[in-house]
């Protein structure tokens, strides 16, 4: 397999147009971009092909051996039953021989056709995850469903269908006219001027199935987008008591699937049937003339016997070519959608070694960035992480972070974040409050690298985070969301995150570290209780608890956390305040707050405003300064007398 190749070949046809909408088929790039995924399977196309001439043979000799029996045998007066046994015996042996043959080969090209699918279906799955978040806020997860399961089957189709059909019935074709030709020319002849009707009647078919089946796919997907789309936000739904009003609109997609599926069948079956009608016929047709040549004592009717079996024979493979013509056709299309996603690089990548710096990166933020690649080097490898140049090691980094003069915004003239300047020291607690939509979320983002400033520069430590190994910053950068997503698995697994690395041991001493241990020993099976899809079995609180939990086992060296706007019970607000004080402890803690209670005691709080700060200090300083953070205690303050 050469994914490089075929993704290089894909750009090459598609001329660097990566964000083509609503692909059309392109036959050719379509198969060049498969063709690295075939290569390594040659021996098994191969094996398939000398199956396939060998079954095809099998089944076209055996009308053939049947003109034999009834010229050379039963017609000739002959009374030799031994070679009529021989014969017999021919014909069951071609019987055998196409079975066992076909077997073969659809076993091994269903099998190629597996593997080659299942391996981009991985090379896919890998490609999505390595997208950072402003192609996840382009693209709605119902079409990434869509690729990775319905567009990759596609592909499979590709393989056992198209190709297979490809070969298969253009040789069965030409091999019918062979023999066709060898048994009778002039009804051979005869033959030939059914095949401007036939392609006439394929070809106007064809754009009606093209358009049905199109209209099929593209009503499914929808569908499917529908649903996912509903899953993830179901708990909205439910809260607005909106299911009758998603059921109407989901009803409404079903129809219109429904009523395209039926049109694709409608059609199918016409053009099957229409064809049924012509092969009958044809063979009404070449009965009359054949037969009077029988009559005539022009013709064996051994020839006749066998050229009418050769007709039947002869419609079957066009019939499928052109039945297949769809499924090439939603192949392609698949294929350019799946290699439209290979060739999205992510926004954001690890700066290269040699790749042009950033304007502000200063050389010691450069040696530091070294350093910090060192760094996850070393971690990966399970080593004490050591920076040869600086001798840095990971337990180092001070957590010292720099907003020098940021300015962000997700859409081109639409500023989010506006020439902000923030310097964090080692260790400090900072609160982060503002009214909606002031740009919280993002600051705590960039940070996270999750985008790119697109002026100025963040800095841990005096390195600038765009030349920090995205591997490394998120083992400094801990982030404790607003909804914190726990996986179906259980609880040890959710704090460790699947990291086999991390004992029990250090998960139980975390949870028990943060408060989280009482809650998880009430749970059936305590730390082995396996937790639903989100972890809905347990409440806000909990999750945040359990995320605090992840937190202290991955020791990272700032702390982020953007708190739950839901409102706690003020048992559990308690528990996460008491939480926070541990895990803040000798970390730099960002807290993004919607209950000001929690940040009261913060080194330092930031007041934003229009992706602006425009107070900060701590809260006596703020009260007395009478501004915004006033304003929002004393709403506060009358929201929990009111
Ligand atoms: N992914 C996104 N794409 C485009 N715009 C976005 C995106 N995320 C946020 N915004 C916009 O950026 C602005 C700031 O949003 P942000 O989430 O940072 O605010 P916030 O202060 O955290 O708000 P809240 O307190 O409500 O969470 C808002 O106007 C929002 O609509």
């Amino acid at each position: 397999m050469r994914p490089a190749q075929a993704i290089h070949n894909w750009q090459m046809d598609q001329k660097a147009d990566v964000n083509q909408p609503e692909p059309k088929p392109q036959y050719v790039s379509a198969f060049r971009a498969m063709s690295g995924y075939i290569r390594p399977h040659l021996w098994g196309f191969t094996l398939v092909l000398c199956c396939t001439i060998i079954a095809i043979l099998s089944d076209l000799l055996q009308p053939y051996l049947m003109k034999i029996a009834i010229d050379d045998n039963l017609m000739a007066g002959k009374n030799d039953f031994s070679a009529l046994l021989i014969i017999c015996f021919v014909y069951l042996g071609l019987s055998l021989s196409s079975f066992v043959f076909s077997y073969i080969q659809n076993n091994v090209l269903q099998g190629i056709g597996q593997s080659i699918v299942s391996r981009i279906r991985k090379q896919l799955f890998g490609h999505i995850m390595k997208q950072s978040m402003g192609y996840f806020d382009r693209t709605s997860s119902g079409s990434l469903i869509t690729h990775v399961s319905s567009d990759t089957e596609a592909l499979n189709q590709f393989f056992n269908q198209v190709l297979l059909s490809l070969f298969r019935d253009g040789l069965t074709l030409v091999l019918i006219f062979v023999m066709m030709f060898r048994l009778d020319a002039t009804l051979a002849l005869y033959c030939l001027i059914l095949m401007p009707i036939i392609a006439v009647i394929a070809i106007a078919f064809r754009s009606f199935m093209r358009t049905t089946y199109q209209l099929a796919r593209t009503r499914l997907s929808r569908m499917v987008a529908f649903v996912a789309e509903n899953l993830s936000g179901m708990h909205l739904i439910q809260v607005f008591h909106q299911q009758k009003e998603q059921e109407k609109q989901f009803n409404e997609r079903n129809k219109l699937y429904f009523q395209a599926n039926l049109r694709e069948i409608r059609t199918n079956v016409l053009f099957g049937r229409t064809f049924d009608i012509l092969s009958n016929l044809s063979v009404a047709c070449i009965t009359w003339i054949g037969g009077s040549a029988v009559l005539g004592h022009h013709l064996e009717f051994g020839v006749l016997y066998a050229f009418i079996t050769y007709i039947r024979q002869f419609f079957q493979p066009i019939n499928t070519i052109t039945q297949q013509w769809n499924t090439l056709q939603s192949a392609t299309v698949a294929i350019t959608r799946i290699w439209t996603i290979f060739a999205t690089k992510p926004d954001i990548e690890d700066r290269v070694e040699g790749q042009d710096d950033v304007a502000a990166a200063s050389e010691s933020g450069k040696k530091k960035a070294n350093g910090l690649r060192q760094m996850t080097l070393a971690t990966a490898r399970g080593q004490e992480a050591v920076d040869e140049e600086n001798g840095l090691v990971l337990g180092d980094v001070k957590g010292d972070i720099a907003f020098e003069h940021i300015s962000f915004s997700y859409e081109e003239g639409i500023p989010i974040i506006r020439e902000l300047d923030l310097h964090i020291s080692p260790g400090e607690l900072i609160g982060v409050v503002g009214t909606t939509g002031a740009g919280k979320s993002s600051l705590i983002s960039l940070l996270c690298r999750f985008y790119d400033v697109q002026e100025g520069s963040i800095r841990i430590d005096g390195t600038d985070v765009r030349d920090i190994p995205q591997a490394t910053l998120h083992r400094l950068v801990g982030l404790v969301q607003q909804e914190p997503y726990l996986y179906s698995g259980s609880i040890i697994d959710n704090v460790r995150m699947f990291d086999e690395t991390i004992t029990r041991e250090e998960v139980i001493a975390a949870c028990e570290f943060v408060g989280a241990d009482a809650i998880v020993q009430k749970l059936p099976e305590g730390y082995d209780t396996k937790l639903s899809e989100r972890g809905s079995g347990l409440s806000a609180g909990e999750r945040q608890l359990i995320s605090f939990a992840r937190i202290i086992v991955f020791k990272p060296k700032v702390l982020i956390l953007d708190e739950a706007s839901a409102n706690l019970d003020s048992q559990t607000e308690q528990l996460i305040q008491n939480a926070l004080n541990v895990v803040s402890q000798q970390r730099t803690t960002i807290v993004i707050a919607h209950r000001l209670s929690t940040i009261m005691q913060a080194d330092r709080i930031i007041v934003m405003s229009r992706g602006q700060i425009v107070e900060q200090g701590n809260h006596h300083e703020l009260i007395e300064l009478g501004g915004q953070y006033r304003e929002l205690y004393e709403h506060s303050q009358g929201q929990i007398a009111g």
